[in-house]
């Protein structure tokens, strides 16, 4: 047996994906194609990766931090041509790997406890997109994260991430996995999500990228206060009532209630009346 003795360890987040129907389903998410080269962060014991290479994918890139894990893998997968296994963090994989086709797709049932650092790697922050602009994002991630991804403005879920995640790229839902799907089972509801990154020419230039993170990072540590007080002093009061009316933005709404777009004309609007009065461009 390739994987006898192996015990599944907290610290790697590791939780099996046994249900079939759920696997079936990412990668049917995945819209996989010939053409296509995937990475699968964490392939633990193979039961995604043995559904990927069913698929007619060009290549598959493996990596896994688990040393106990990586013989079995070999063992199982080795024979196909397709298959490469990285043993390593996937947080210091550098992209793309030498001789190796750069990956337009990510498929993984990602561990937990990385999940943020994760999503900084593979899709980035604004002003710092990701260096490799995957098609698509199939991961499997705790339902809470999910929801806060995806959130609508007015929805207590709505946070900097929501903000962030929405301007970098498209976020929609496949299914929630109940916790009897896996072995053993964690003790959160999980969500499968796509992500799919909007092209390079559609992200905000890097001023206003930079400029909607700094305003992110101020209004959300006083997520409960109104704009018009965790925003003043940026600018006299009347030029803030314009500029903020300008970017259809009441002072009164507080930062969980303003959707991507407005983010983005409020900072843009603030970085023009900052670099206008600093007497720059
Ligand atoms: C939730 S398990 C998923 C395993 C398998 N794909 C499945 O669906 O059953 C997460 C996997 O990621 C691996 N892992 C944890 N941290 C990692 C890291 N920093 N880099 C690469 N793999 C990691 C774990 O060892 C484990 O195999």
């Amino acid at each position: 047996m390739t994987f006898s003795g192996h015990r599944a360890r907290k610290r790697f987040g590791q939780h099996w994906l046994t249900d079939p129907q759920i696997l079936d389903r990412i990668v049917a998410a995945a819209d996989l194609h010939g053409a296509d080269h995937v990475l699968e962060v964490g392939p633990g014991r193979g039961a995604l990766t043995e559904r990927l290479l069913a698929s007619p994918v060009a290549s598959l890139l493996a990596v896994e931090l688990d040393r106990d894990l990586v013989v079995g893998l070999r063992q199982q997968f080795g024979a196909d041509g397709r298959f490469s296994l990285i043993e390593g963090d996937v947080l210091e994989l550098a992209l793309p790997c030498p001789e190796r086709p750069m990956p337009t797709k990510v498929v993984a049932n990602i561990p937990y406890n990385i999940t943020g650092p994760l999503l900084e790697v593979l899709v980035g922050r604004l002003g710092r997109p990701a260096p490799c602009r995957f098609e698509r994002l199939v991961l499997l991630v705790q339902q809470e994260v999910g929801q806060r991804i995806r959130a609508r403005p007015g929805s207590s879920a709505f946070s900097a991430l929501s903000v962030r995640m929405q301007l970098l790229a498209r976020c929609s839902s496949v299914c929630t996995v109940p916790p009897r799907c896996f072995s053993p089972p964690p003790k959160v509801t999980s969500e499968v999500i796509v992500i799919e990154p909007v092209p390079p020419e559609s992200l905000p230039p890097l001023a206003q990228a930079l400029a909607v993170e700094r305003l992110l990072t101020r209004c959300f540590a006083g997520r409960r206060k109104m704009l018009r007080t965790t925003l003043a002093g940026l600018l006299p009061a009347p030029a803030l009532l314009e500029l903020a009316a300008a970017a259809g933005v009441d002072l009164q709404q507080r930062p969980q209630e303003l959707a991507p777009a407005q983010w983005l004309a409020l900072a843009t609007g603030l970085n023009r009346s900052s670099s206008a009065e600093s007497g720059g461009a």
